[in-house]
């Protein structure tokens, strides 16, 4: 029997976990406002976690609702798998969870203060449960931009419990689709931000989405968005792809590069007459998109089907921590532009359900945060998938708000020689939005800061990032037994909690979500008005990433992070330059523990080589053009700006 046509036990049910109540809560779409499917009343469960508090799922049938685990009424804090990856700083299972069903978080436990005695290492359990948590002593941590042995991987995969979770159909109503937040008061301030394009021949940039004229449907549809006038990358980057250009785009978070590459590719796909083919088991679409997290790759799907609504173009989204047979269904359906994360995507490929015949773009979004997570085998692989076409042949485009020099390597090997690089803003740079400040702390003091600092924030919305999964757990039960409605996201968990996790963060129900780096890219959550890092990266751009869940679309927002010595001091001097660069305030302890920080002050190998231009500049003959002519906003190059961050 073809996996895709195996029993699913999970639709329709949505599942658990806010560590905030004690209630099963109530499933919820993706647009977190759309309360119409996936609602169940919760089962039975499981006794849940931290002093009951973590609450238990179940789905509309009463069943426990972890597919991978039927028994109930575990007890036993934390248990570890023995094997895995374990949680280095660069983790691929963190993003898209390729390690599906792992985890070792299994709830019952009054454990959970940071109490050791609630870790079990080595112990062999751990699948399924409540997800997260420590998974035992012999782990493998993941070394980074290495391939795996693809007999190791398949053996690893032989031994994974099947994928049963199928995400909540999603509201198909209009109003959901098209909630948004409004645009902040520093919207308008786009227009002052610096841009450089380097590359022959750009187009002209433009003004207004009129310029464009979009299709009528599209054009009402970006209207339906709240979407008045385009954004730097918009302005610049919808008339390079319009015009058939590769492009590799670099802006700042939260600036609308999503819209930048959807809108001009909708817009020709419709132009043509593209529409989604009827069902058949292969399906060619004509766009791929990829982004290295599920959460990301979901997000992305969204924007897609809301500016796709009532049209005949029909995006599909696959990702991995869902059934595949779920996936595969989705596609026959008809698929012009399939959205997925690395791993699931090849999946499809590979099981010969998507044909790369009538492809014409391929868009790599956060392509560096791909290649830091060692997913370059993997897009290296998709490129050279059998049918797919050739770079000549194809539009590529990559988009990110940093740029280190090893994605300039991909760049060249991906994109056409004549790739067109967009750089608004200070690359790499952070948001200026986001008001950033510094705590010095040491590590035994940090969960006390932590609880003071949410008592002044009190119900806003506020993630805090920690950098293990562990961690995750330990700070989110540790908040929870403080009464602070908390949830948590990290690639321990199972996919239906991660889902979840977002609902309650975005709804409200629990204003605080603390998160792993799984969090930190690209997610479009509204009326995040904090982010604490708890822990901060180990690598500047992770840092940008992180403080950019807030100060969104010319909102204002805060980042507090804190500093400890003992651990921090290696990007010590990267934070003194974001932050000058970013017109914000520089600590003078801050600044001494720069001075005196080592000359390589990124502990981050692939950050060593960080650079904020476009490293084919001045290396080629006439390879020069000035943008400041194409726009007002262009006043003064940003990649003109040579100096590195070490
Ligand atoms: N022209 C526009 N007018 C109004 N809102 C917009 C516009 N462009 C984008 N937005 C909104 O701004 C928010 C941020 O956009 P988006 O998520 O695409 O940013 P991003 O640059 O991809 O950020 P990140 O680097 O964090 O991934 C979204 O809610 C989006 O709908």
């Amino acid at each position: 029997m073809d996996e895709w046509e195996e029993t699913e036990t999970t639709n329709g049910c949505v599942a658990p976990t806010s560590y905030a109540s004690s209630e099963a809560p109530q499933g919820d779409s993706w647009n977190g406002d759309c309360g119409g499917f996936g609602k169940g009343p919760g089962g039975r469960g499981r006794r849940g976690g931290f002093s009951g508090s973590f609450s238990s799922v179940g789905d509309e049938n009463g069943n426990d609702g972890d597919s991978s685990n039927k028994t109930g009424g575990e007890t036993g804090g934390f248990r570890g798998r023995g094997r895995g990856r374990g949680f280095g700083r660069v983790d691929r299972s963190e993003m898209t969870g390729d390690d599906d069903g792992m985890c070792g978080f299994r709830g019952g436990s009054r454990g959970g203060r940071g109490s050791r005695g609630g870790f079990r290492q080595g112990d062999q359990g751990g699948r399924g449960g409540l997800g997260g948590g420590y998974r035992g002593k012999d782990e493998q941590i993941f070394s980074q931009g290495k391939d795996k042995n693809p007999e190791q991987k398949d053996a690893a995969e032989g031994e994974r419990p099947k994928v049963t979770y199928i995400p909540p159909t999603l509201c198909e109503d209009e109003e959901a689709i098209f909630a948004h937040y409004e645009r902040g008061i520093n919207f308008d301030k786009y227009d002052d931000i610096m841009v450089d394009i380097s590359g022959t021949n750009p187009p002209q940039a433009i003004m207004t989405f009129e310029e464009v004229q979009l299709c009528e449907s599209l054009a009402k549809n970006v209207n339906k968005s709240g979407y008045v006038k385009p954004t730097p990358v918009q302005k610049h980057g919808i008339p390079i792809i319009s015009a058939g250009r590769d492009l590799m785009a670099c802006a700042q978070t939260g600036s609308g590069k999503t819209a930048a590459f959807l809108l001009p590719i909708l817009q020709q796909l419709m132009a043509d007459g593209v529409a989604a083919s009827r069902f058949s088991e292969l399906q060619e679409p004509e766009a791929i998109i990829v982004a290295p997290t599920r959460e990301l790759i979901c997000q992305i799907f969204l924007e897609a089907r809301k500016f796709a609504f009532g049209t005949c173009v029909r995006p599909v989204v696959v990702y991995g921590g869902v059934s595949t047979g779920h996936h595969i269904r989705e596609i026959s359906r008809g698929c012009n532009i399939l959205c997925g994360t690395p791993g699931r995507l090849l999946d499809m490929i590979g099981r010969g359900k998507v044909g790369l015949q009538k492809l014409r773009y391929l868009v790599l979004d956060e392509a560096d945060r791909m290649l830091d997570m060692g997913f370059e085998p993997d897009m290296r692989r998709l490129v050279g998938s059998p049918g797919m076409p050739s770079k000549e042949n194809r539009q590529t485009l990559m988009f990110s708000a940093t740029y280190p020099e090893d994605i300039q390597r991909l760049a060249a090997d991906f994109l056409k020689i004549d790739y067109l690089f967009l750089a608004v803003g200070v690359v790499g740079g952070a948001c200026s939005d986001v008001e950033q400040s510094f705590v010095e702390v040491t590590k035994f003091l940090k969960r006390e800061q932590l609880l003071d600092l949410l008592k002044i924030t009190g119900m806003e919305r506020t993630m805090v990032f920690v950098e293990t999964k562990r961690q995750a757990d330990f700070i989110a039960a540790f908040l929870c037994q403080e009464k602070v409605p908390t949830t948590s996201i990290h690639g321990d968990r199972e996919q239906r909690e991660r889902e979840l996790a977002l609902t309650d963060f975005r709804s409200g129900k629990c204003p605080v979500l603390v998160a792993t780096s799984v969090a930190a890219r690209g997610l479009d959550i509204p009326d995040v008005q904090h982010v604490v890092n708890f822990d901060l990266p180990n690598n500047i751009d992770e840092y940008v990433h992180r403080i950019g869940r807030t100060g969104r679309c010319g909102n204002t927002g805060k980042a507090v992070s804190f500093y400890d010595p003992d651990v921090d001091g290696q990007l010590a001097r990267s934070l003194v330059t974001i932050l000058s660069k970013a017109q914000q305030v520089v600590p003078s302890w801050l600044e001494e523990y720069a001075f005196n920080a080592p000359s390589s002050n990124d502990a981050n190998p692939s950050r060593r080589n960080f650079t904020s231009t476009d490293s084919r500049k001045g290396h080629e003959r006439g390879f020069s053009q000035d943008s400041t002519a194409k726009s007002p906003a262009a006043a003064a190059p940003a990649a003109s700006d040579e100096e590195d961050w070490e």
